[in-house]
């Protein structure tokens, strides 16, 4: 990996492809395209939107555009240029010939953010797989390239048995070897989500798009040190950490990766199983920057993978599970904003607006999971052994006991009747005691 180096200077540069449908407009895409350069220290020094009416099949660019980047490109003396869009094999050689230098595309990009990042065992296993995926079709830019290289040396076995069919031999066995590797991983951290799964602690997952200040908001409940920056996929392997709320005692917050549109399919699969940790959340918490422009679009990304991974229902759109939305940097809305989505959120209880930078909106936050987390609980009545201590301490700790008595003598010793109110779930925790 690392085909970037720190430091280059670069020209990104955005196709506006006609008809294309994007989500968010050419500007907004164009600077989320730079942020990504920047997240892996490349220095970009000049970035412009490329209208483009007709794909050209081999260089996606019309000639004269084409030119126009390569002028760009000796003024400022550039080394790469970073194409906010999918290239496709032969495109990205025939631009790279064309322009003389290194050619990089969005799924290049996000992979070598996610290739420096990723600290886990898990986490690197899935960027390399995603990796090799993603050089198993570029094989393709150099097959005839090679061909025609070989093509003189009758002894390396002709067209037939080429370099390429060995390199992708090669990259296969590799991708077959991590699979496994990974498999091993995941049931091992399947145990480990089981295993919390019977702790009895509620969960709680932040998600949202890429900057939204997640890792902020989590440094901020939790006291931990998360690398909270203004960097694109700060985070990439999901963190969890105890909280106390008032109601609840304690509960695991957990940060996870940041979504970002149009995420490389090769990602999408490989990170999968990471946000799958967001499938066992008690609550969900979808942070979001609201001073971005493009909040709206981003805000139905995360929706869209939300729905992806069974979250929300691909039907009816009903959330699995609850979902609050915390609407974050609220210190960088200009006063009129401020006003006007203070009346939306008024009216909607799923809504928080807070500041994670501030500490403005944390209390209401705060209780409103703690809501969450012990609405719907219902009274049960509960006879218990009086000698199992832990699990009446455990039932004090979690449920809201209402009353507690003696209640005569059983085949091991004397009895306990508690009357305590618990979420269905917490009556599963207890259960699994
Ligand atoms: N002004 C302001 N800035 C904030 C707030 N919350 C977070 N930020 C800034 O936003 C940037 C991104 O914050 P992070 O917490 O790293 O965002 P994240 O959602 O974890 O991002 P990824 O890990 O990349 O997905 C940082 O520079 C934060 O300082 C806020 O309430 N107000
Ligand atoms: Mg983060």
């Amino acid at each position: 990996m690392g085909e970037v180096s720190r430091g280059a200077r670069a020209v990104v540069v955005c196709p506006d492809i006609r008809g294309q449908g994007y989500d968010l407009d050419a500007e907004s895409r164009l600077e989320e395209a730079c942020g990504l350069a920047l997240a892996i220290g490349i220095e970009v020094v000049h970035s412009v939107v490329i209208p483009v009416r007709n794909v050209r099949p081999n260089t996606l660019f019309g000639a004269g555009q084409v030119e126009n980047i390569a002028t760009t490109c000796n003024l400022e003396e550039a080394e790469l240029v970073v194409v906010d869009g999918a290239l496709s094999p032969i495109q990205q050689r025939n631009l790279e010939e064309k322009l003389k230098r290194k050619v990089i595309d969005r799924t290049g990009l996000i992979l070598e953010i996610f290739g420096e990042r990723a600290a886990t065992a898990e986490g690197r296993l899935q960027v390399e797989l995603a990796h090799l995926d993603y050089q198993q079709s570029r094989l393709v830019r150099s097959w005839t390239h090679l061909e025609r290289q070989r093509g003189g040396f009758g002894f390396l076995g002709g067209p037939g048995e080429t370099q390429i069919e060995a390199d992708r031999r090669m990259i296969r066995q590799r991708m077959g070897r991590l699979r496994k590797e990974l498999e091993q991983v995941r049931k091992t951290r399947a145990l480990h989500r089981q295993r919390r799964g019977r702790a009895p602690w509620p969960v709680i997952a932040l998600v949202g798009y890429t900057n939204a200040g997640k890792s902020t908001l989590f440094n901020r409940l939790t006291g931990a040190e998360v690398m909270a920056e203004d960097l694109l996929f700060a985070t990439l392997d999901p963190t969890m950490r105890a909280i106390r709320l008032p109601g609840v005692e304690k509960a695991i917050l957990s940060d996870t990766v940041g979504f970002i549109s149009d995420l490389p399919t090769q990602l999408v699969a490989a990170f999968r199983a990471t946000l799958e940790e967001v499938t066992a959340a008690d609550v969900i918490v979808h942070v979001r920057d609201m001073a971005n422009p493009s909040a709206a679009a981003q805000k139905s990304q995360v929706l869209g993978v939300l729905t992806d991974l069974g979250v929300i229902d691909g039907e009816d759109g009903a959330p699995q599970i609850p979902i609050v939305e915390a609407w974050n940097k609220w210190d960088l809305l200009g006063e009129d904003k401020r006003e006007e989505l203070a009346e939306l959120a008024a009216a909607d209880d799923t809504i928080l607006p807070i500041s994670a930078i501030a500490g403005t909106g944390l209390d209401e936050f705060v209780e409103a999971l703690d809501g969450l987390l012990t609405s719907g609980a219902r009274e049960h009545h509960i006879v218990l052994p009086a000698g199992e201590g832990h699990k009446i301490a455990w039932l004090h700790a979690h449920g809201n006991v209402l009353a507690e008595e003696e209640a005569g003598e059983g085949e091991d010793g004397p009895l306990r009747a508690i009357n305590v109110r618990l979420t269905e779930k917490e009556l599963g925790r207890f259960e699994s005691l």
